[in-house]
């Protein structure tokens, strides 16, 4: 995304520390659990990490944008049957990497419990007996199936890969980071699409395409006839393609977006 972004990037994983000149910035590839630190203490005056773990890190780093990769959810985990809520989790034992957020959600929720923080591969700390649950990112679901664990209670959080920046940063260059990767996040997730359609049903038609704006109408040469060019979701594409054509409009082409300032 940085690329896409146009910023330099590193061309081999041992490099640690990137100098773009071009740009005035200097990026620093650090682990996704010391992004936030950093972040937070004022070394650094933006960082990319997971949203989960910007809240367990309890730095003062605020969250600048959503980045749309890297999902998951965090939820509690454990035997079929031996919990439904966080409340059945009051004087057991619980296994995260999380140990801040699950700490302040258990919390929250005025529940009591031993938090046995470990690394990773909780999921298998029920079954060698460190823990009752666990509370872990869960993606597709496969590493607790595999285990014989299942989610319970409300997921605790719904995370994604995300700009952070330092709380009391007013530095130019972050605005124009924000600016560049909500261009490479919204080239992504739309594309353009331009069609022609009948006068009489261009404000039928437009209801379909609001576009982010509002979508651009011209007259074509036989005046009965509007061409309309307007942004539209990129899950939705065929769908809005086979809407327009029912009613009316024909020669609809799609054109991706290649880059993008809003
Ligand atoms: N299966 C997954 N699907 C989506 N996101 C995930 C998945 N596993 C971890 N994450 C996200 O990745 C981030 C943690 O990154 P990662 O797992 O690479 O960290 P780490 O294990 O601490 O790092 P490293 O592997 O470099 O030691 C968290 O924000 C988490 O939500
Ligand atoms: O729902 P799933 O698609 O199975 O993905 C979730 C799993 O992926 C992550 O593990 P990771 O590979 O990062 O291992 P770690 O926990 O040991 O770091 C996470 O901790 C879960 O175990
Ligand atoms: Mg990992």
């Amino acid at each position: 995304m940085l690329r896409e972004a146009g910023y330099r990037v590193r061309r081999d994983s041992k490099e640690l520390i990137v100098a773009d000149q071009d740009n005035d910035v200097e990026f620093f590839y650090l682990r996704p659990r010391d992004v936030a630190l950093y972040v937070g203490k004022g070394q650094v005056d933006a960082g990319i990490t997971g949203r989960d773990l910007l809240l367990d890190s309890g730095s003062t780093a605020t969250e600048v944008m959503g980045l749309g990769f890297g999902g998951s959810t965090f939820r509690f985990a454990g035997r079929p049957g031996e919990a439904s809520s966080a409340a059945d989790l009051d004087g057991r034992r619980v296994a995260t990497s999380y140990a801040g957020l699950v700490r302040s959600h258990l919390e929250a929720k005025g529940v009591t419990a031993d938090v046995v923080r470990l690394d990773g591969a909780v999921e298998t700390a029920i079954t060698l007996g460190v823990a009752d649950a666990i509370a872990d990112v869960v993606e597709t679901g496969t590493t607790l199936r595999q285990q014989g664990l299942e989610v319970f209670g409300e997921p605790i959080l719904r995370s994604e890969a995300v700009l952070i920046r330092r709380a009391d940063a007013s530095e130019g260059g972050i605005d124009v980071l924000h600016r560049r990767l909500t261009g490479v996040v919204t080239a992504r997730e739309y594309v353009l699409l331009d069609y022609d359609c009948p006068a009489a049903i261009v404000e039928q038609a437009v209801q379909l395409t609001p576009g982010l704006e509002s979508p651009t109408v011209s007259t074509l040469h036989d005046e009965t006839w509007c061409a309309v060019r307007s942004m539209v979701p990129r899950g939705r594409t065929n769908r809005i393609m086979d809407e327009l054509y029912d009613l009316g409009a024909r020669a609809i082409l799609v054109t991706e977006i290649t880059a993008c300032r809003l």
